[in-house]
């Protein structure tokens, strides 16, 4: 790539205002105010004891669903190709989409790496193949060089990572042919090298009753379909759960929760549309510790007003929190949507320096040739990366971790 492509694509990539990024910017102020509205009913599960106990073999919550193809994204989720689309500046309500519903996919394969390989496959198949295409019957030398870095960049391992990973892997072998599984091995073991220190689980402390998680994330990143995934397998591990719907902003949001709940036998606590969010976090949190639960799962909106709405509505649901539990949240994980590539380094900026993030997961590693990004978000950021969704079904989100996701994207097996 000659150089001033490089440049472009450097300020492309990195030359953004930062206001021009993140969920909205407008500076229009008023923050929702605490109002005073009851907690709706608790929506109870439906028969929580006789939800599967822990190690059930199938978490899906509605088997029959098998064969119905995979929901279509909600309109608001960001897209690939749209990735600074995070959001609207509008306090106006959005045409209500139908709730997502865990939806498991046709002839999913069994195995994790079988689901992991079949997510990142677009992002494998756009490595491994440009690989497998460059080296095949050519010589290691610097034009093929500057093509490979050009491949990472093109998968978002991030400029910096990928002229890193293309001097290691360039090490001792110009002006020999070269077999590109043998390039593959390199790049995996480079890649997983970033990845070990980040690839952390979550640890939910039995001695933390209820274990608070808030999930926070620009809109359509995922959050509320995590929270359900979570949920189900907090449930199949035999812990009681409790949602709060604390994305007041967005009605059919509070519904989404609602279904989740009802599916994987967790408790919903939820108020109106446009109620107190933080209110109803210090409500969920006391009634979760009148009923002895042990997971409390947050959800909070992702969009309002504006960017420092958004931030002060975060930063006071903790303060509110804190002041039953002084430990709360436990846990504060941004959910990041894979498909806005670059973008996602500027939410876990943002949202790591206000809203005091502990974890990342990714999700939608399943729709983007450019899962390299959380890669380069490793290589930034250092904040630990406990779970990748791959898909929309309950059971595409796993625990996160550095070998298989190395090899998976560089298209070896595992
Ligand atoms: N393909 C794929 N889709 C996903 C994944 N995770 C979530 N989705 C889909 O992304 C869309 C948005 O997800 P939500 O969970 O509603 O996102 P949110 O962050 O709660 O959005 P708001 O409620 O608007 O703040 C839904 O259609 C989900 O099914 C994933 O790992 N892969």
């Amino acid at each position: 790539m000659a150089e001033n492509e490089k440049r472009t694509m450097l300020e492309r990539l990195f030359g953004r205002r930062k206001d021009q990024t993140g969920p909205n910017v407008a500076d229009v102020p008023p923050a929702p105010q605490a109002d005073d509205s009851p907690l709706s009913p608790i929506v109870q599960p439906p028969a929580v004891a006789d939800t599967p106990p822990a190690g059930a073999a199938e978490p899906r919550p509605v088997a029959e669903t098998d064969d119905t193809p995979p929901a279509p994204f909600l309109p608001d989720a960001p897209r690939e190709t749209a990735p600074e689309a995070a959001a609207p500046e509008s306090m106006e309500p959005e045409p209500e989409p139908a709730p997502a519903a865990p939806v498991p996919a046709p002839g999913k394969p069994a195995s994790w790496w079988q689901r992991l390989t079949a997510g990142l496959k677009r992002t494998s198949s756009s490595i491994g193949t440009g690989i497998t295409d460059l080296f095949t019957k050519r010589k290691f030398d610097a034009a093929t060089l500057e093509e490979l870095e050009d491949i990472l960049i093109q998968a978002d391992l991030g400029v910096a990572m990928a002229a890193r990973v293309t001097e290691a892997i360039g090490k001792g072998r110009h002006d020999r042919a070269i077999d590109p599984d043998e390039v593959k091995g390199v790049l995996a073991r480079e890649i997983e090298a970033v990845l070990v220190p980040v690839a952390k689980p979550l640890v939910v402390a039995a001695d933390k009753k209820p274990f608070v998680i808030l999930m926070v994330g620009v809109n359509g990143s995922g959050k509320t379909t995590t929270i359900g995934k979570l949920a189900a397998k907090y449930r199949a591990e035999g812990r009681s759960v409790m949602l709060a719907a604390g994305d007041t902003f967005r009605a059919a949001a509070v519904e989404q929760l609602k279904v989740w709940g009802t599916r994987t036998g967790a408790t919903v606590v939820a108020r109106d549309q446009g109620a107190d969010a933080a209110g109803l976090a210090f409500d969920a949190l006391q009634s979760a510790r009148d009923t002895g639960t042990d997971v409390l799962i947050v959800d909070t909106a992702g969009r309002l007003q504006n960017k420092a709405g958004l931030m002060a509505e975060l930063e006071k649901i903790v303060r509110v929190m804190r002041k039953m539990d002084a430990e709360a949240p436990h846990a504060v994980l941004l959910v990041l949507d894979a498909t806005t590539g670059q973008n996602a380094l500027n939410q876990a900026e943002i949202f790591g320096k206000t809203a005091g993030v502990t974890g990342l997961v990714m999700t939608k590693l399943d729709g983007t040739a450019r899962g390299g990004i959380l890669v380069a978000l490793a290589d930034k950021t250092g904040l630990p990366v406990h779970f990748i969704g791959v898909g929309e079904g309950v059971e595409d989100l796993e625990p996160f971790t550095a070998r298989d996701f190395a090899r998976a994207i560089a298209g070896l097996d595992a």
